[in-house]
């Protein structure tokens, strides 16, 4: 591993500008109704006797503006058949022309293809329908209908198409096209005059992401993010700062780098709902290790992690099983001092080894980010090579078959087909 320092870009996952570190919280978060341990940890820096202040929890859901867009549902249509047509071939010295009806063109196909540039699904905040064009209608003297133009609709990496109903779930990377809905097939008889398919879809989308800092609210992630690369989150002295996932690209060498998320803080109770961190916490189950910042200046920092420990186990057991490092932060005040011995005692009991830094002062940051690059090597992952579905298979299997039979045969004039169907339909008479 390179020890190069980390110099680095910035991907930026907002599409609005960053508020300003400024040190007074914006109202909003005044209503922000943090859980017990907040509250207890506020409390007690603050001296209180240990008088329990009840947390007024609001309801309200999380504003609009303060999502990310990383959930969308779009309507997609396939493209209608054409028409075929009855026609018959009336020529200067043919007697009997016999059918000449050409098929209908084929409806447009709906495709989903990658597009590198993207970083959220806001483009489908307001466009949420994608239609593809019918086919043209067969013609006299056996001339088929044009086909109908697809449709791409363009995600950005990392999107897990689903849907609704069903767990047919699709990764996609960079430049990676697929199928999602097959156009109709051409007018023929009665039987295949079937409309192209409306499918509504969820798009959701996962970041893309090989380390994830996680800990509770005003713990330094932000800090820490800021100092191992270029990326310039908001740092602020009060819980939630950070609304919206934070990435930076940490580069160690030429070869050898790696994307780090900032996600917001994580409170008790994140995986129902409380707090925003739960709106992030999918963000994670890419990532290929987690750092775990805990500020080891705060009254009662096993608490803190514990509790952190517990959302992420709760909301995907696969989380807690993840390679984590542990970075006690803030060890440059004095309250860090009388609490870090027994803390880091506690942790190793459990086999873990914490790291101990102070992200202000920038020490002991490197060795925590390159801790956790060492687990990403060891894991052998990288941001691609999670499991990918090479083959869009949205599709259901009697569409595929229909796709096939339509797609396959060598000789699709109208007239063959005519003759085909005239055949069928006598065996149908002789069945019944
Ligand atoms: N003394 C000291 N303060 C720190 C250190 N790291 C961060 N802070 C301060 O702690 C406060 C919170 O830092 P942030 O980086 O915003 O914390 P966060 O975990 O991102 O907070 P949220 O985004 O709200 O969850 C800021 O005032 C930082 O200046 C440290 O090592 N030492
Ligand atoms: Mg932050």
């Amino acid at each position: 591993m390179g020890t190069a320092a980390a110099k680095s870009q910035t991907l930026s996952f907002r599409n609005q500008s960053s508020p300003s570190p400024v040190a007074n919280p914006p109202p909003t978060l005044a209503s922000c109704s943090l859980p017990s341990l907040l509250s207890r940890n506020q409390a007690l820096r603050n001296g209180a006797t240990g008088e329990e202040e009840t947390p007024s929890v609001k309801e309200k859901s999380v504003p609009a503006v303060m999502r990310s867009f990383d959930r969308a549902k779009i309507y997609v249509k396939a493209g209608d058949e054409g028409n075929g047509v009855v026609a018959f071939r009336r020529e200067k010295y043919v007697a009997v022309g016999g059918p000449s009806g050409g098929d209908g063109g084929r409806g447009g196909d709906v495709y989903v293809e990658v597009d590198g540039a993207m970083n959220s699904l806001l483009p489908f905040r307001n466009s949420v329908h994608f239609r593809a064009e019918r086919g043209g209608h067969g013609h006299g003297s056996m001339q088929s209908g044009a086909k109908g133009e697809d449709v791409v609709v363009k995600v950005p990496p990392g999107t897990v198409v689903r849907m609704s109903g069903k767990n047919n779930v699709l990764l996609v990377y960079p430049g990676h096209k697929g199928l999602l809905l097959p156009g109709g097939r051409g007018g023929r008889g009665n039987a295949s005059f079937k409309s192209g398919t409306i499918r509504w879809l969820e798009l959701e989308l996962k970041l893309v992401v090989d380390v994830g800092i996680v800990g509770a609210p005003n713990a330094g992630k932000s800090t820490l993010l800021s100092v191992v690369c270029a990326a310039k989150p908001a740092v602020a002295n009060y819980p939630f700062t950070t609304l919206l996932p934070n990435l930076g690209v940490v580069s160690f060498d030429y070869d050898s780098t790696m994307v780090v998320a900032d996600l917001p803080g994580l409170l008790e109770g994140a995986h129902r709902g409380f707090g925003l961190g739960h709106e992030f916490l999918r963000h994670t189950e890419r990532c290929a290790s987690l750092v775990h910042v805990v500020d080891v200046s705060s009254p009662l920092p096993d608490l803190e992690f514990d509790a952190v420990c517990l959302e992420l186990k709760l909301f995907n057991p696969k989380l807690a099983e993840k390679p984590y490092v542990v970075a006690f932060n803030k060890m440059d005040l004095p309250e860090a001092y009388e609490n870090w011995k027994s803390f880091k005692e506690k942790l190793q009991s459990h086999g873990i080894t914490p790291f101990c830094m102070s992200a202000v002062k920038r020490e002991g940051t490197h060795e925590v980010i390159c801790a956790a690059y060492e687990l990403l090597r060891k894991s052998n992952k990288t941001r691609w090579n999670m499991k990918l579905d090479l083959d869009c298979k949205i599709y259901t299997d009697d569409e595929l078959a229909m796709k096939k039979v339509w797609h396959d045969s060598s000789d699709n004039s109208g007239v063959s087909r005519m003759k085909k169907m005239s055949t069928d339909s006598f065996k149908w008479a002789e069945w019944k």
